[in-house]
């Protein structure tokens, strides 16, 4: 049934923002916005976001509009689905026009480049005094949008708006679950695109099912590492948005991150894969964020430096198997 009484806003009409739109918009009254009106002209005509979205058929009540005023002025709940390079310009503009009670959700699983700075961080410093937290998870877009069963994490202090979230987010195909620790989930869904890079590199050099537990297993004492020195809860990187989203992101040829990563390992250039793509894959940006984060925490992150290394310093993908495979002896758990 409707809940009339809560008017939500999306921010940003890629894929991801596009799906938690229409979702929302299931439950509740919802605005897309879009920066281009021609984009939104479209998917007004056609019910589709042709962008982004091909072949999915927005839901009837969702309302599209290039009006940050008319999207924002009026929501109880903002949610942020702008990548990370453009979120804070963003939400300045968003803050023009929201009002001071409403609780800004973010769908960005990257970091500021040059602050190192979370997205709720941001929402902090741009709307200041709004309650902010994440929605993240195992939620590879067009999985979501065509309702293959899955579920989902709404991160958020405060128990009251977490479970108001819970309801309007959730859907007969998506359960929605509750955790309060947004510092280890947004950092969760930060490194494990970064991991992913690693993991489609593992795939394009053709090696197996056993490297990809490793890189997977290793990733995730990577994640959690970083994640419980920043504040953290240890539990949270064996949950949904740790071990979930690496999972899902890790094996999946939908993901942008693992796409990356795979054709980094078949030997192409980062420029010539970059160039060729449409979409976010927010771990190429951030990975010499995390990196910086890890030094800043004191902790070891190798493959994280090894994708840097290969994103962002020419190093092939061979040469960065070769430097994390031949470390020094460990204990798993140091
Ligand atoms: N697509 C997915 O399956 C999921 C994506 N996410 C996260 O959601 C965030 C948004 O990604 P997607 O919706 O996938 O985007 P996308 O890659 O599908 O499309 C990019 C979107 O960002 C907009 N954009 C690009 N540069 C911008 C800028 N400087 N300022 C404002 N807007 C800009 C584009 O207009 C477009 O709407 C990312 O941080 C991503 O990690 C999270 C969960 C799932
Ligand atoms: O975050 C995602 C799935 O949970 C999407 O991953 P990509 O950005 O790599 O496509």
């Amino acid at each position: 049934m409707r809940a009339p009484e809560i008017r939500v806003a999306v921010i940003g009409a890629g894929s991801w923002g596009t799906t938690v739109a229409s979702l929302a918009a299931v439950n509740t009254p919802t605005t897309l916005w879009a920066r281009r009106g021609d984009l939104v002209e479209t998917m007004r005509s056609t019910r589709e976001n042709p962008d982004y979205l091909a072949g999915f058929r927005l839901p009837d009540e969702l309302e599209v509009t290039d009006s940050m005023e008319e999207a924002v002025g009026s929501a109880d709940v903002l949610v942020m689905a702008v990548p990370s390079h453009g979120f804070r310009d963003i939400a300045a503009e968003a803050a023009g026009s929201i009002r001071p009670w409403v609780p800004v959700v973010s769908l960005s699983k990257g970091l500021e480049r040059d602050t190192l700075k979370r997205m709720t961080e941001i929402i902090g410093d741009e709307m200041p005094g709004r309650p902010a937290g994440l929605m993240t998870g195992p939620n590879l877009a067009k999985e979501i949008m065509a309702g293959q069963p899955a579920a989902s994490v709404v991160a958020i202090p405060d128990s009251t708006i977490a479970v108001e979230l819970q309801r309007i987010l959730s859907q007969p195909s998506l359960r929605v679950y509750t955790n309060p620790d947004v510092v280890g989930c947004e950092v969760a869904g930060v490194v494990k695109n970064v991991i992913a890079i690693a993991a489609g590199m593992i795939e394009g050099m053709e090696f197996g099912d056993n490297s990809r537990a490793t890189l997977i297993t290793r990733g995730l004492a990577e994640m959690s590492r970083l994640g419980v020195a920043m504040g953290g809860d240890p539990y949270t990187f064996a949950g949904l948005a740790g071990m979930g989203d690496l999972i899902a992101t890790c094996s999946s040829s939908q993901s942008r991150n693992n796409s990356v990563g795979l054709q980094l390992g078949r030997g192409k250039s980062i420029e010539e894969i970059l160039d060729s793509m449409n979409m976010v894959a927010e771990g190429v940006k951030s990975s010499p964020s995390v990196l910086e984060l890890a030094r800043r925490y004191g902790v070891e992150m190798p493959i994280t430096e090894q994708v840097v290394a290969v994103c962002h310093e020419g190093r092939s993908a061979r040469d960065a198997l070769a430097a994390v495979m031949a470390r020094s002896n460990k204990s798993e758990f140091d």
